[in-house]
């Protein structure tokens, strides 16, 4: 095997730091091995003028990768899960999904805190967001797009009350505890992750030598939640311009699955619990039970296997 594997990253800081603890974990296993870092821009990188959801969705951030390891331009591409495509292309997968980094969002605030049902202006382009957010405050969403750091000036420059990032981006960066900026922590109960959030994913060719290396660094339970999570999403069809969080946590033979899908006007949430082997068919369940709320149900709230109530 040839000893340079040759990794694509995006541009940005966040995905460098990413795509450097990957690498870290690889020449741990696999000391004989080099690694080269290949930058590749995207689509969604370059248009930052608009919501994602206004040019093509999630496929914007890794449609150049897959062409790149398909070509054989690169071996692995570093992805954070939650921004991956359903479908992957014939011959390319998931080969490597190592242990979840912090599952949560934030709200973060400039100088200072939001009080309960105060109006506040919040930035963020994701429809679970805002339609999550707004359970806890007035809240009226401007779209906010760019890298993990700009979001962050554009806080500060007093364009938004309150912005919402993943709790994984901002420890990535080391910018969870800067001054002057308060962090309102949700719990996954309180404020439903994205499917795959927290997650790193290396995607590769299936079925060569390096896949078996790069397996080296899978977490058992991190991989079971990231297969459950997206298989509710896809069970559901949803891109990313559907409002939905998924959240599943292994906790040794039991696996919890939590969804919200906000509908028109309904919001139904779905628990589910099952065996963790069963993973997949509680997913299923998980998914049947949505989608048959969505087509169904008077009702919009449903809450099964326990009463966790959304505000
Ligand atoms: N949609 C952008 C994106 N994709 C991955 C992360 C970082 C969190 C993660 O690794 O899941 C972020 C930033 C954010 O949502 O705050």
């Amino acid at each position: 095997m040839k000893n340079t594997v040759r990794i694509g990253t995006r541009k940005s800081k966040l995905a460098m730091v990413q795509t450097n603890s990957i690498i870290k974990m690889l020449a741990q296993i696999a000391p004989e091995l080099n690694f080269e870092i290949i930058p590749i821009s995207t689509l969604g990188d370059e248009i930052l003028d608009k919501p994602l959801i206004q040019f093509g969705g999630k496929g914007v951030f890794v449609d150049a990768f897959e062409e790149a390891l398909l070509s054989g331009k690169i071996d692995l591409a570093v992805h954070s899960a939650k921004d991956m495509t359903m479908q992957l292309p014939e011959g390319l997968g998931i080969i490597g999904i190592p242990k979840r980094e912090d599952p949560r969002d934030v709200l973060v605030t400039f100088d200072k805190e939001l009080t309960d049902s105060m109006k506040a202006v919040i930035g963020t382009s994701s429809l679970r967001r805002q339609f999550q957010i707004e359970q806890y405050y007035q809240a009226e969403c401007k779209n906010l797009r760019g890298n993990v750091p700009t979001r962050l000036e554009k806080l500060k420059n007093g364009e938004y009350d309150g912005i919402i990032l993943a709790a994984a981006g901002l420890k990535r960066l080391g910018l969870m505890e800067e001054k002057q900026l308060h962090y309102r922590i949700f719990s996954p109960e309180e404020f439903v992750p994205a499917a795959g959030q927290g997650i790193l994913a290396v995607e590769g060719r299936l079925h060569d030598e390096l896949s078996e290396i790069v397996a080296g660094i899978n977490d058992k339970e991190t991989a079971i939640s990231l297969k459950a999570e997206r298989r509710v999403l896809e069970r559901l069809n949803a891109g990313c311009h559907e409002a939905i969080g998924v959240y599943s946590e292994v906790n040794k033979d039991l696996i919890r699955i939590d969804a919200v899908y906000k509908k028109g006007d309904k919001t139904l949430r779905v628990k589910e619990e099952a065996f963790t082997g069963d993973y997949l068919k509680a997913a299923d369940r998980t998914a049947d039970k949505l989608l048959d709320c969505v087509c169904t149900a008077h009702t919009d709230l449903i809450c099964t296997k326990s009463s966790a109530k959304m505000r």
